[in-house]
């Protein structure tokens, strides 16, 4: 006898058939269920002006411009044995980053440079400030025949970023006054053309920033010379403040190179700012 087919037995319902709905659903947390990435600028990303600001922990450590000299003259020497294109590039580049932080891009900046390093300083602040996308003008009145500034003046040309030796200034959002660093004496004044160039960026509309020192002010507190810049907006100080920023008022304050080994300054008796994170700057006030 042939076997009839018997009916097909029924399926058994599936395991999940009466949990409850919403356990089943993706949690919030899924990669499938994330809003839709959001692209960061830049300028988006540079946060540091919009954060709130809290001074240092520590209190600021303010050198005279011999001790100044004095840490230049053994970060140069061994066992330091840094090179002056390493402590200019070092120095440049903070100015660049505090300019990206207080001013980012697009701006144009125009930067006015000394005869001696704090005008080498000016020079490679410019070109890291190309590159990050400024409009930037240099005007150099009295250029350095020597390493490392013709490179310096090279490299900006290689950039196309304009190298003028008068004036006037060219319009800015950002004036650099890199003229006179520590090694300025103010006896006898500000020796022109630079005065015509303090002058200048004294009526220049614009924030003025500062390169370690304000030009034509007393490196040691104290006094100004006639036709001296006035009070910056933004003063980056090189390694160590200088005394003459003790006590600014108004001044959004930076400090800037952050390479100097411990040693050193146990050697020499001074001290330096911490830095944030990777932060080659840091603002201090
Ligand atoms: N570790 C650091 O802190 C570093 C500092 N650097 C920079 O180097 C600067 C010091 O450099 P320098 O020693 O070359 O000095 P400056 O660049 O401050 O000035 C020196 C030049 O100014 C002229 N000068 C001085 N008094 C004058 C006056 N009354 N009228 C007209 N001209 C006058 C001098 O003849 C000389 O050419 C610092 O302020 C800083 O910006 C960096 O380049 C290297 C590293
Ligand atoms: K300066």
């Amino acid at each position: 006898m042939i076997p009839q087919p018997s009916s097909p037995p029924p399926t058994p319902p599936h395991p999940l058939a009466s949990f409850p709905m919403r356990l089943l659903r993706p949690p919030a947390f899924c990669l499938t269920h994330l809003p839709p990435r959001r692209i960061l600028t830049p300028t988006k990303m540079s946060t540091s002006p919009r954060k709130p600001f809290a001074p240092p922990a520590r209190p600021l450590h303010y050198v005279v411009a011999s001790k100044a000299s004095q840490i230049d003259a053994k970060l140069m020497s061994p066992p330091y044995s840094f090179t002056l294109d390493q402590l200019m590039e070092l120095a440049g580049q903070s100015v660049s980053h505090a300019i990206f932080h207080t001013h980012p891009p697009p701006a144009r900046v125009t930067l006015v440079c000394g005869p001696g390093n704090n005008g080498g300083d000016g020079l490679v602040a410019a070109r890291h400030l190309h590159h990050f996308g400024y409009a930037v003008t240099v005007h150099y009145p009295k250029r350095a025949a020597r390493p490392p500034f013709e490179a310096l003046v090279q490299q900006l040309g290689v950039l196309d970023v304009p190298v003028d030796s008068g004036l006037p200034l060219a319009a800015a959002d950002v004036v650099v006054d890199a003229v006179f660093g520590f090694g300025f004496r103010v006896a006898g004044g500000v020796r022109e053309p630079f005065g015509r160039f303090l002058a200048a960026m004294n009526e220049a509309e614009g924030v003025l920033l500062a390169v370690d020192v304000p030009s034509g002010w007393e490196v040691d507190g104290g006094g100004k010379a006639e036709g001296a810049v006035r009070t910056p907006d933004v003063l980056v100080s090189l390694t160590a403040p200088k005394l003459c920023a003790r006590g600014l008022h108004g001044v959004q304050h930076w400090v800037g190179g952050r390479f100097v080994p411990r040693r050193l300054c146990e050697e020499l008796a001074f001290e330096v700012p911490e830095y944030p994170g990777i932060e080659g700057v840091v603002r201090v006030q």
